[in-house]
Order: C-alpha cells, then structure tokens, then sequence
C-alpha cells in the first residue's frame, strides 16, 4: 500500500487502533544537543504522543539509548495517555512496557566490558583522547561531536578493526561510533511489535543510520499488503533517510508539529 502523507492520514483515521505508531529518540523526538545526558524529548511531541496514546493501537520509542534513561529524558513514565507504550532499548535488547512497568535488561556482554575497559588507552595511542566515551552498559560510544572533522572517518577503520577482534559490531551515527554486540536492530524490533498487535498501518520516523533497518522493515511490510509511512527527520548531518522517506520533516520541530496535526485529525 502506498505511503502518501495524505493516504497515510486517511488510513490512520480510518483505523487507528490497527495503526502502529514508532519513533526514534534522538534527533526525531529530542533535538540532537553536545552532550547526551542533556538531551530531552520536545515537549510538544511528548504533548502529542499523549493525545494519540489512547486512540492508536500502540505508540513505540524505538531507540539505540538504554531504555531508563529514554523513559527519564522522555519523561513518559506516569505520563497521562502513554499508558500502553512500548520503549525498546539499545536497538530492541531492552524492553519497558508503561502498563506493567517492567523493564527487561540482559546482562552486559563480558567483550563490551573489555572494550571499555581498553578504550581510553587505545583512543590516547592514537592522539584521541578528547573523544568522549558513553558507557551504555550493553555497549559504548565514542562521541566526536564538537572535535576535529574527519577525526571520526580516522577512527572507523581501526575501531571496526578493534570491534572484529571482540565479536562486536560497530554502528555509526551522528558524529559518534557504538560498539554493541550483534543480534539486535530496530527492524527486527519493528516487525515484533507489529506482529504482535497485528498492526495494519504502521509509521515510522527516524533520523539516522541505525533507523535504516526500520525503514527496510516497512518496506517488507507494505511487500507483504500492510500500510506504512516513512517519515525522516532531516538533518544536515545525515540524509541517508531522505530519499527512502515518504515524509521529510525538518527536524524534532517539525515532527513534533506533524505528530499534533495528526492528532488533530484524529480528534484526540
Ligand atoms: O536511536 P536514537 O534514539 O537516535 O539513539 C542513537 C544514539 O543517540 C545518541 O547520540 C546522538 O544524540 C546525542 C545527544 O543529542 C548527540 O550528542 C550525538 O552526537 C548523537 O549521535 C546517544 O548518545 C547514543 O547512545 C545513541 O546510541
């Protein structure tokens, strides 16, 4: 089925409890800021969210933060409205349902540990150290924003080399590079959730190459005869997602004015 904006209004107003609707966390919901303890969710968005929570099938944060400090920088825990949300952590490996409370974590894996462990001697060796280091638990990021250009291209080929040597997998994003364990994406995530409440329109929006593997699953979901949109939060930073987007919106702002005009439409 096709992703118009237009058909994708039509469709979600038609049947909203059939609609699933899934979102990226920074740079989607939250503008993108230097440090990422200081990131929060764009008030109008969260505003939104809660106005569609009871009239759309399900409303999912799907994002590669650890899913506590999502709920917090999002503020969604006790939010009116959000009670059946879903948030995914790391790339689908957490899990914190609002109805139950429950919030699913594994274990960190010993190989990330390692890593950060080794990080900030192998980033000195190679004249790096300003790069900043978040500890994910499941995984690490070095952040580069705000540092030399062309520090993080130097950095990819042997961190990938390092990531190789540890069973790891690297993830590049905005101005940063993750080690994570492998076995999990936001595709693969998507397709659950829809699956499991038997989605029949589902949208997605994200701004950033881990958001990739979501759009490929719309793409085999519309394959498959459901409907989807495909919405990219535009960035100067990252296009990837522009040409695959049904929907370009320019930044948090604009999505979070897309997410109130839809809730608009459906009377929420
Ligand atoms: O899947 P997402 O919700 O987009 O999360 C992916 C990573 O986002 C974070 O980094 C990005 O946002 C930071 C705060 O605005 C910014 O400083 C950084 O440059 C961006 O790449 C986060 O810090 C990572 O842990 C997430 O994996």
């Amino acid at each position: 089925m096709s992703g118009s904006p237009a058909a994708a209004r039509s469709a979600v107003v038609a049947d909203p409890s059939g609609t699933l609707l899934a979102l990226d966390f920074d740079g989607t919901l939250a503008h993108v800021v230097d440090d990422p303890e200081l990131a929060f969710a764009h008030t109008h968005a969260v505003d939104a969210l809660a106005r569609l929570g009871s009239t759309l099938g399900r409303i999912a944060v799907i994002t590669g933060r650890p899913v506590r400090q999502a709920i917090e920088l999002g503020g969604f825990a006790g939010r009116p409205g959000l009670e059946r949300m879903l948030v995914c952590g790391q790339y689908g490996a957490e899990r914190w349902e609002a109805e139950t409370g429950e919030v699913e974590v594994p274990d960190p894996p010993p190989a990330v540990r390692e890593v950060v462990a080794l990080l900030p001697g192998w980033l000195a060796e190679r004249g790096a150290g300003e790069v900043r280091l978040e500890d994910k638990g499941l995984a690490v990021v070095l952040h580069t924003r705000g540092l030399e250009p062309g520090l993080i291209d130097e950095l990819t080929e042997p961190l990938t080399a390092l990531a190789g040597e540890h069973g790891l997998t690297v993830e590049p994003g905005r101005q940063v590079l993750e080690l994570r364990a492998p076995g999990h994406d936001k595709g693969q995530v998507l397709q659950e959730v829809a699956d499991a409440m038997s989605a029949r329109y589902v949208i997605f929006a994200g701004d950033d190459l881990g958001d990739l593997p979501a759009f490929d699953a719309v793409d085999r979901m519309r394959a498959d005869g459901r409907g989807g949109l495909l919405i990219a939060s535009a960035s100067a930073e990252q296009d990837a997602l522009v040409a695959r987007a049904d929907l370009v919106l320019d930044g948090p702002d604009a999505v979070a004015a897309w997410l109130g005009s839809l809730a608009d439409d459906l009377g929420a």
